[in-house]
């Protein structure tokens, strides 16, 4: 078969490398030149990503898998065209920006060929294939879905680090537009994706036609927006806990023992651009969906609360110098899509402190180009905020951070015996050592 996966990022050239080793051949369309350049010198273009590396050193170089700017190399004679172009949410209006992915559909429809599967696999909001990829593939293109070509959608579910192993892990959801398009989806995936057995699963591992193109859309976002409900009412709990000198991540460990109770995490922030932006693309279709709505209020509530467990401590923020730990939404990935960094800043620059920034992954003109002033381990401080649970950050030691008083872990990665001395809050457990 002929692939052609649209957009090379995080997931998309990853997917693009595994539909290449299952014997493909496999171009990968970006509009960037610099990620299109080094994939084609069988270089990763971003880091953290298992197994990649050696992949694409063995794929390019074999003629395997390359990548190109050009649409028009990549989709005429396409078996399949995969489109994994990020979608966002508007900030301020909180309506789903679909520029990115309107451009990359346009480009797609310009050079549509017949009989090529389409799938999508961005995270979409309810009914966006069927109003709005399939009349605009078909005005450009001037063929007919169902006929001429199939469009289906296909969530992408793997989480960024692992993607390899999750894709043989995780059940493939599809949804087509007719019966004929999901069949044309079930022999694509089947025949690109390998599945681990899953006893645990009712159903076998492996391509699962959810019967429509709004039930899979769906699934995405009601498993993603699950994610953040719970972690809004562990970070509800853990507010409650700390105020009662109760340690909640004890509480979870005791509740979560018990098959029917899975309570997440609480933490300083809840980042990425997945988990916090999808629950608004559900909100979108549903507004009355209050469950959903007061969660999100819970988590972006955090990072001023976590600030304010800092300042409490400190008797006030004013002139105080406070390093935040991590620039990224979550441990060892380069991202900071909606990360805890920028409200964490944001309230503790408002309360008036000296505020410095530090993450592994970032170099200190990275940190600059966000309006951070970069801190290096070393170097005095008042008090340190965790905000990303990097490694790194587990093994730190209050002679990292000389004259340190107060360390408020967000994500409860510390040991208390390394901080004997330090006044120390985890976030969800207060100043509970045990
Ligand atoms: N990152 C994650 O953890 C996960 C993401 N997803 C889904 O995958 C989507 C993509 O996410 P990432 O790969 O992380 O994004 P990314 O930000 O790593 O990469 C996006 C890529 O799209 C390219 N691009 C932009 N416009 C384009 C166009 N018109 N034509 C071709 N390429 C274009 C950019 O140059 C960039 O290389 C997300 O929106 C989400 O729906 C799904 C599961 C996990
Ligand atoms: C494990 C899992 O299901 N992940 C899905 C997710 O991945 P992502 O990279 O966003 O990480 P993740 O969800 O762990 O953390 C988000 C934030 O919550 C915070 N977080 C997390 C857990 C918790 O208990 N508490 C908490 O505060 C955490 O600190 C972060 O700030 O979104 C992807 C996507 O839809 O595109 C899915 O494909 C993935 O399967």
């Amino acid at each position: 078969m002929k692939i052609a996966v649209v957009a090379l990022g995080k997931i998309g050239l990853p997917l693009a490398v595994q539909f290449a080793e299952t014997g493909h051949e496999v171009v990968g369309v970006d509009v960037n030149a610099d990620v299109v350049a080094t994939v084609n010198r069988g270089e990763e273009p971003f880091p953290g990503e298992a197994h990649l590396a050696e992949k694409l050193a063995e794929l390019v170089p074999a003629g395997r898998l390359r990548a190109t700017t050009d649409y028009a190399d990549a989709v005429p004679g396409a078996d399949a065209v995969v489109v994994v172009v990020p979608l966002f949410v508007d900030e301020a209006s909180a309506e789903p920006d679909f520029g990115w992915m309107d451009s990359a559909t346009t480009s797609i429809g310009e050079h549509l060929t017949r009989g090529t599967l389409v799938s999508y696999e961005t995270t979409l909001p309810v009914g966006t294939t069927r109003s709005r990829w399939k009349p605009m593939l078909e005005r450009i293109s001037g063929m007919t879905e169902g006929t001429d070509f199939h469009l289906v959608f296909s969530p992408e579910r793997v989480l960024t680090g692992r993607v390899f192993a999750d894709l043989r892990k995780y059940p493939k959801l599809i949804g087509g537009l007719s019966d004929a398009g999901a069949a044309a989806a079930r022999v694509f995936y089947e025949s690109v994706l390998e599945f681990d057995e899953r006893p645990d699963l009712d159903r076998p591992n492996g391509v699962w036609d959810l019967g429509s193109v709004e039930a899979a859309e769906l699934a995405k976002l009601a498993e993603t927006t699950y994610r953040d409900v719970n972690i809004g009412l562990a970070n509800q709990f853990g507010r409650f806990a700390a105020a009662h000198g109760i340690d909640i991540y004890s509480v979870i460990e005791a509740s979560n023992s018990q098959p029917y109770s899975h309570i997440h995490r609480p933490g300083i922030a809840v980042g990425g651009h997945c988990i916090p932006v999808y629950p608004r693309l559900y909100l979108w279709t549903d507004p009355d969906a209050t469950v959903v709505r007061a969660a999100r209020e819970a988590n972006t509530a955090m990072p001023a609360y976590t600030v304010g467990l800092a300042g409490g401590a400190l008797g006030g923020l004013e002139g105080r110098t406070v390093v935040v730990l991590g620039a990224a939404y979550r441990g060892g990935v380069k991202e900071t899509a909606f990360s805890g960094v920028f409200p964490t800043v944001a309230a503790l620059t408002q309360a008036g402190a000296t505020v410095l920034v530090h993450d592994p992954l970032y170099t200190a003109d990275e940190l600059a180009g966000y309006g951070f002033t970069a801190y290096e381990l070393g170097t005095p401080v008042d008090a340190a905020i965790i905000q990303a649970d990097h490694r790194e950050y587990a093994d730190l030691t209050p002679a990292d951070l000389p004259g340190i008083g107060v360390l408020v872990d967000g994500r409860r990665i510390t040991e208390p015996e390394a901080w004997v001395g330090v006044d120390r809050i985890v976030v969800g457990a207060g100043r509970r050592s045990d």
